[in-house]
């Protein structure tokens, strides 16, 4: 086992082999796919012809044309669950995912639904988020001297972005402003600052896609009654340093325990999400932001309940009735994955999304060949 420490200062891991990760992938019964959004499945920024226009609007996250075919086959495959796992809201995974057979985690985990059913909440109560309004005072003053950034408000996160601004005067900007927050808006709250290279992000604290992973396998197992254990995870994402614990949760390199490990994982989230089930509650509303304490909807398949978000009709929990043995995770078997960053307790690298699109394309037509 390595320590966390230890491991943070590994050093560069390799690049991905596209060869081994489908040999494996091929070979497994039941497969779990996560897949980042940002960055991952999209175009890159300087593509040309996507950077240039003064509209942030045109430059809205977009799935990367070419994805499409790879990801209906992948998804079309009945051992094969794939996850998209993204910050965004419920709206643009819904605008760039509903058509495929997956499941869509937005706000970093803390909404979820099966493309077939409607969003539900995996959100734990009362999540703090009393600092929204200061923060978002701030960050609306911070948009309107930074030409060309923007924010973005989401139920459980702000972001202000400048990826399209002048990037050295961004920097000076969003340096400003977390001196400005953390010496008042924020000085007594609690919040998570996420520094990206290009964005300040607030976030409820606990929010993170490795926290949410857990409660997302939870209803995931307990939807499809899984009977074959998931023995082949890839996970693939350009997520930031706070969001990196989704890559470890799986890894028995990272556990405590010896191999197979994340099945206690699971097994808690699976009991988690039956507690849930059996006392279903709307989604905090303990915020003092206007709109948070109106309406948890997300997207027109808005949440109903927090766990039972399909029709309300609760099935007797499949969960109680199979094997706790729903991850049977293999070493090998197990392919974390950063896009675009180096530092990352991930094993393996890919330079861009560009790369993620040849993979996937590879792994697609794999599929194919072997049915
Ligand atoms: O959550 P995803 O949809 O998979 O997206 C991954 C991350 O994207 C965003 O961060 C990236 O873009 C920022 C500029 O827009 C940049 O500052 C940051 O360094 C990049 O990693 C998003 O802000 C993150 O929350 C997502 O995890």
């Amino acid at each position: 086992m390595i320590p966390l420490a230890e491991a943070q200062q590994r050093i560069l891991p390799p690049q991905l082999v596209f060869s081994d990760a489908i040999k494996y992938y091929l070979q497994s019964k039941n497969r779990l796919l996560i897949l980042g959004f940002n960055a991952t499945l999209t175009e890159p920024v300087d593509t040309p012809g996507r950077r240039g226009g003064d509209q942030i609007k045109e430059m809205e996250l977009k799935l990367h044309p070419e994805l499409k075919g790879p990801l209906k086959m992948l998804c079309s495959d009945p051992n094969t669950t794939v996850v998209v796992l993204s910050g965004s809201k419920c709206s643009v995974l819904d605008n760039n995912f509903g058509e495929f057979d997956m499941w869509l985690a937005a706000e970093n985990g803390m909404f979820l639904r099966s493309t077939k059913g409607k969003w539900m909440t995996t959100m734990p109560e009362h999540l703090n988020m009393d600092w929204v309004d200061s923060v978002k005072h701030v960050f609306e003053n911070f948009t309107a001297r930074t030409p060309r950034s923007h924010f973005e408000r989401r139920k459980t996160s702000l972001v202000w972005n400048y990826k399209y601004a002048a990037i050295e005067f961004g920097r000076l900007q969003a340096r400003d402003m977390l001196q400005h927050l953390w010496t008042g808006p924020i000085a007594n709250s609690s919040v998570d600052v996420v520094q990206g290279s290009r964005s300040v992000e607030m976030r409820a604290v606990g929010v993170t896609k490795g926290a949410a992973i857990e409660r997302i396998l939870g209803e995931i197992v307990h939807s499809k009654a899984i009977c074959t254990p998931i023995d082949y995870v890839l996970c693939m994402g350009h997520f930031l340093g706070k969001d990196e614990d989704v890559y470890t949760f799986f890894d028995p390199e990272f556990s405590s325990e010896t191999m197979g490990i994340p099945t206690t994982k699971v097994c808690d989230a699976m009991k988690l999400a039956n507690e849930k089930r059996q006392t279903p509650k709307l989604p905090s509303s303990r915020s003092n932001s206007k709109s948070q304490g109106k309406s948890q909807q997300c997207g027109p398949n808005s949440v109903k309940k927090s766990i039972n978000g399909a029709s309300g009709n609760r099935r007797r929990s499949s969960s109680e009735n199979i094997s706790w043995n729903v991850l049977d995770l293999k070493k090998e078997n197990y392919f974390s994955c950063a896009v675009g960053r180096t530092r990352t307790n991930a094993r393996y690298l890919l330079n861009t999304s560009d790369d993620v699109v040849l993979f996937l394309k590879e792994m697609a037509e794999a599929f194919f060949q072997n049915l």
